[in-house]
């Protein structure tokens, strides 16, 4: 197996394998077919689309059945009496009862489809709006590339699937069985021959059938390793080029594209021996049923009319029978998807609103207390991150936190921020309990600057509002000022100057400054700055560290600081190791301690 192969399988588990837009997403498929039940409250919640849709489906039914009996009495009735007028008014018959079909067929195909599209949008929206609100616990588990996944890729199956496979199966079936019905009414035995005949003639397409499908899914899998290993490449074509990687790897792309035409080279003569037996098997089975069907009309047991009227019914159901199949396949892949999307439906966020939440003092001033805190994270229960960690911050107070690596900075912030629930012990605000009020009010006491400072597509004033939707133009350019970001946006358009997905219009520091304008718009009372370790150049070091300066005025601050100009600035350092605090004081202080502080201070805190 290639590496490729291997990064392609990886995938295909995944789930996030690339396809091209116009096939179908490559999905697990489900071995049941119950889950499609569960799309049950999608279709029928929309009754002004559903009930047309399932009515106009039945109708179509009915008139395709009744078709054959018009041709039936143009036979008997005209064609065997030489009756021309009763031949020319069932034609006129014939013609409006294909009129009408149409127009049902056409209102059928419209309700639906829309009532699919219906339905996937309304369970995008759903799923999007539970993942949204699902817990950092459930992320460390779940690949964020497999949520989205799940967004599209699934949600695009079931779409297809309500929009086309869903009206073709029920059209189908119900089309079969009612030609059936007609069929043992019109003459049993020549259906009894039938029900021998035709799985005889079908079994080789079958046995054919599934290897050209293997074969097409070797095909999309080989070109979705090469788009694979196109994307990559081209997402790091500056890389590539660096290091004149240009040959090997188009190279590379060459051997995968003729691994994929060799695949579809196997394909192709799969399916040339299939429409050969299909066109072989087809003809001689019909061949075969008309000759018998001739012997019943010669024998009396049957008029030319019915007969005329047996194939029609005859040639529906073979085709419907071929649809089915195709269908049904179809329907096993998006039982899989829907088990993929119920699951994140029934997901239950770890962090919710105790029954009867509290409310936090008002105004809060900002205390911060970890009371004995003990936390390990849900994918490595066995290490813990925080242990037995205690941190008394007063209101107003600026603390820094340092240490090595690991140490558990970032998960202090992260259970002041409730992504996660201590396993012992209490995170306090003002003395209440995280856990004792809702989410969202706790999280609006906090101002939060990442390292990474992720910022959205969109204007400036569209991201400091991300922060504070009511915030006036005032307050935004207030706090972009007390950031150092209003100089730089004021030569771009200001407020309305567009970022760019993830702020890519903007440089690092630049970005950091807007991240911290953002925090600052939101005026909570306590302020949690993530120091970027990022190297910024002397200019743009000393904007950040005066944005953080006054970022961190008149509030309560925690900063995780990597640089000791933050670190002299705190009112206190805490020293973290191992989950707990190893040392504490101000910086003269752990310097003559001579520990872990006084270390981390002669490297200059760098690689911290
Ligand atoms: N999502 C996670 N799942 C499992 N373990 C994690 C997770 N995030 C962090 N950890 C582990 O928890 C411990 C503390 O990590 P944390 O991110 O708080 O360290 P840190 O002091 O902020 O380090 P750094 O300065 O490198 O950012 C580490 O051992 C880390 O491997």
């Amino acid at each position: 197996m290639t590496e490729h192969q291997t990064q392609a399988d990886i995938d295909r588990k995944a789930g996030t394998q690339k396809r091209g837009s116009a096939a179908l997403p490559d999905r697990p498929r489900s071995k049941k077919l119950r889950p499609l039940f569960q799309l049950w409250p999608y279709v029928a919640g929309r009754g002004v689309i559903f009930w047309p849709a399932l009515l106009l489906l039945l109708a179509g039914v009915g008139i395709t059945l009744y078709l054959p009996v018009v041709l039936r009495g143009i036979v008997d009735n005209g064609l065997a009496n030489n009756d021309i007028p009763a031949i020319n008014n069932g034609f006129k018959t014939f013609i409006g009862v294909v009129i009408l079909m149409t127009l049902i067929t056409s209102a059928r195909f419209y309700f639906m489809s829309l009532l699919g599209e219906r339905a996937a949008a309304d369970l995008r929206s759903d799923v999007y709006q539970k993942l949204i609100n699902l817990s950092s616990g459930y992320y460390s588990s779940l690949r964020s590339g497999e949520a989205v996944s799940r967004l599209t890729a699934d949600v695009t199956l079931i779409e297809s699937f309500l929009g086309s496979s869903a009206s073709i199966f029920l059209r189908n079936a119900l089309s079969l069985t009612g030609a059936l019905i007609m069929m043992f009414i019109l003459n049993w035995r020549l259906t009894g021959v039938m029900f021998i005949a035709v799985p005889l003639i079908m079994i080789p397409m079958f046995v054919i059938g599934t290897r050209v499908r293997k074969l097409s899914t070797a095909v999309q899998d080989r070109i979705a390793d090469a788009a694979g290993e196109a994307s990559e490449s081209l997402e790091a074509i500056e890389l590539v080029q660096a290091y004149g990687q240009e040959a090997t790897r188009a190279s590379r792309f060459r051997q995968a594209c003729e691994t994929a035409f060799i695949a579809a080279r196997r394909r192709i003569g799969a399916q040339t021996l299939m429409s050969g037996s299909i066109i072989f098997g087809l003809f001689t089975g019909i061949a075969f049923m008309a000759w018998l069907a001739i012997q019943e009309v010669l024998a009396g047991r049957m008029t030319s009319g019915e007969l005329a009227q047996f194939a029609m019914y005859a040639l529906s159901g073979v085709s419907g029978f071929g649809m089915l199949a195709d269908v049904f396949n179809a329907a096993m892949r998006t039982s899989g998807a829907i088990q993929r999307c119920s699951e994140i439906l029934n997901e239950d966020p770890d962090i919710r609103a105790p029954e009867k939440p509290l409310n936090l003092p008002s105004p809060v001033t900002g205390a911060v207390r970890f009371d004995n805190v003990s936390f390990s994270y849900p994918t490595d229960s066995q290490r813990s991150a925080l242990n037995g960690f205690d941190l008394n911050i007063k209101a107003g107070e600026t603390v820094a936190l340092v240490g090595p690596s690991g140490a558990g900075k970032s998960t202090v912030f992260r259970l002041l921020l409730r992504f996660y629930d201590p396993n012992a012990g209490a995170v306090l605000l003002d003395g209440m309990d995280a856990r004792a009020v809702t989410p969202q009010e706790w999280r609006a006491q906090f101002g939060y600057v990442p390292q990474e400072a992720a910022l959205f597509s969109g204007s400036a004033a569209d991201n400091m509002r991300f922060a504070f939707p009511e915030a006036s133009d005032e307050d935004i350019i207030n706090a972009l000022k007390a950031s150092e970001a209003w100089q730089f946006l004021q030569t771009k358009q200001g407020l309305d100057a567009e970022l760019g997905g993830r702020g890519k219009n903007l440089s690092g520091g630049e970005r950091q400054r807007v991240a911290i304008a953002r925090a600052l718009v939101r005026n909570a009372p306590v302020m949690l700055l993530d120091e970027a370790t990022s190297a910024l150049d002397a200019e743009n070091e000393r904007l950040v560290q005066s944005a953080l300066d006054r970022a961190s005025d008149d509030r309560t601050t925690l900063v995780i600081a990597h640089r000791l100009a933050t670190v002299r600035r705190a009112d206190r350092i805490i020293v973290m190791d191992q989950g707990s605090v190893a040392e504490e004081g101000d910086h003269e202080s752990l310097v003559k301690q001579g520990g872990i502080y006084a270390h981390l201070a002669e490297l200059q805190f760098s690689g911290t």
